[in-house]
This record gives C-alpha cells, structure tokens and sequence, in this order.
C-alpha cells in the first residue's frame, strides 16, 4: 500500500482535494475531523481541562475559549500539541491499519501540519497544495470571523508555502479552477496506483 500525505497552508485546497479523491474512491483519513472527534468527549477532554482549565463543558472543549488561553499564553500551544497529536497519530495508525488489511492499494492522510509534525518522512508521497499568496489572502478574507490581523497570526505558526512545495512530491496548484485542480490530482492518483502495482509486482510476483 503506498501512503500518500496530502497537505498544503490555510485555504490552499486541502478539503476540495480530500473531498475529490474521497469520490475517487480512496480511502483518506482527515486529521482535522479527528481533533474534532477528539474534542467532542473522552481522554482529551479531561487532559485539556486538566491543563488550561475552564476551556471545557459537558459538550467537549470549547475551542472558541482554548483559542482564547492560547492567544493569551501562545507559547502553551506545544503543551496542547502534546496532548493532541500522539492521540491522532494512533488513529492515524488504526486507519492505515484497516486500510492495508482491505488491501487497499493507495491511502490518503490529509495532515495540515504534515512537515511541521515531520510526519512527511513517514510518506511514500506527498501532495502540496498550493495557490499564489494573494489568492489565498483572498479566500481567507471571505471567511466569517477572519481578519488581516488573524490570518498574519495563522500564517506566521505554519511552514511557509515555498518550502512546502520545495518539499513536496506533487505540487497541485489551486489557484486555476477547481475543475483543474481536478484534472491534475486524477493524474496524480493514476501515478500512485501504477506506482502501488508496480510495488505489489515487485514484492509478491
Ligand atoms: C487552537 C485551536 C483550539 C483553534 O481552533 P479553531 O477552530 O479556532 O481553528 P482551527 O483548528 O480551524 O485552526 C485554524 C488554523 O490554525 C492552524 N493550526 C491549528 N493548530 C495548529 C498548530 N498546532 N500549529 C500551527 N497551526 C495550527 C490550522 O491548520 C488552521 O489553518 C485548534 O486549532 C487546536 O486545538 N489546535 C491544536 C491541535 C492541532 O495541532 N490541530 C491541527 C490539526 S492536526
Ligand atoms: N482550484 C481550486 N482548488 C481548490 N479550492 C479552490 C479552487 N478554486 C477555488 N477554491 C476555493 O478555495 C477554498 C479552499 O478551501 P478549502 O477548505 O478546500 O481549503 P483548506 O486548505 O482545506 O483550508 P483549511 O486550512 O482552512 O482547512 C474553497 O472555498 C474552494 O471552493
């Protein structure tokens, strides 16, 4: 099975790519959604509450208050990091697990902080997406709640576009139409299939 990570900054295209090779038919698990998962009730909660108390309810975390301790104290984001990431990491793991024993021959992990984790190392491939710095500025600005002062903020916490395209295998750019966008990931996709039998044929033939 080739693993493939699939990645990019704030609003470069990560869920319209996710959601086009979901309709693909590949298997892709969704780093975000799980911290959503996770926040939603069980182990992380009591660990958050445990460490930036009163960023909890009974309903899970409270992120709009966890985003507000932060801000407060930015240097306790490594603290959260800590408690989060090894929980997503194993269900990271069980998914990929799952994947494998369907046999499946390409899975798709959608990390937004995929080289900030350095979990790029662990990837067969990985795919950047990527659109010109005012394209994305753009986007962003259109979304409820964002502001110039907020975005500077976000985009100053994540690796820098042009080192993640340095970095990538595959770099989709976003800036043309989604129905490009389209084209060139279905290219993809075909790469990293011949690329997973060409690996089964050279293991198991
Ligand atoms: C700080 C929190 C509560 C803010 O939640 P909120 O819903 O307001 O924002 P959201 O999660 O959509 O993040 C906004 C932007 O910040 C980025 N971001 C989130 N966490 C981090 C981080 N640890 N380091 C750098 N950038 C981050 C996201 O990729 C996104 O671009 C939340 O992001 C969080 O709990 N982060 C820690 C867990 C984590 O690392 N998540 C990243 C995805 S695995
Ligand atoms: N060619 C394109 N490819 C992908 N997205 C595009 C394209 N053209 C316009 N868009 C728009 O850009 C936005 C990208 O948002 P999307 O949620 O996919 O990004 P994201 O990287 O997942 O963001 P976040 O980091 O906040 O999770 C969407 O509103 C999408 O419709």
């Amino acid at each position: 099975m080739i693993v493939v990570g699939l990645t990019g900054s704030i609003g470069m295209g990560k869920s319209t790519a996710a959601a086009h090779l979901r309709a693909r038919g590949l298997p892709v698990f969704d780093a975000d959604a799980e911290v959503h998962r996770l926040y939603a009730g069980g182990k992380a909660v009591e660990r958050i509450e445990r460490a930036f108390p009163g960023t909890t309810s009974a309903t899970g975390v409270d992120r709009g208050k966890l985003s507000a301790a932060l801000i407060a104290y930015p240097a306790r984001l490594r603290e959260l990091e800590a408690i989060v990431h090894p929980m997503v990491r194993e269900a990271e793991r069980s998914f990929l697990r799952g994947e494998a024993k369907r046999g499946a021959p390409v899975a798709v992990l959608e990390i937004p902080l995929l080289f900030e984790t350095e979990l790029n190392r662990l990837m067969d491939a990985v795919i950047v997406l990527s659109a010109p710095a005012e394209i994305q500025r753009a986007r962003l600005l259109e979304r409820p709640g964002m502001s110039a002062q907020k975005l500077e903020q976000l985009l100053a916490r994540q690796l820098p576009d042009a080192e993640k395209r340095a970095r990538a295998d595959f770099v989709v750019d976003t800036g043309g139409s989604i129905e490009e966008t389209r084209a060139k990931l279905d290219g993809i996709v075909t790469q990293l299939q011949s690329w997973s039998s060409q690996a089964y044929a050279r293991h198991w033939a």
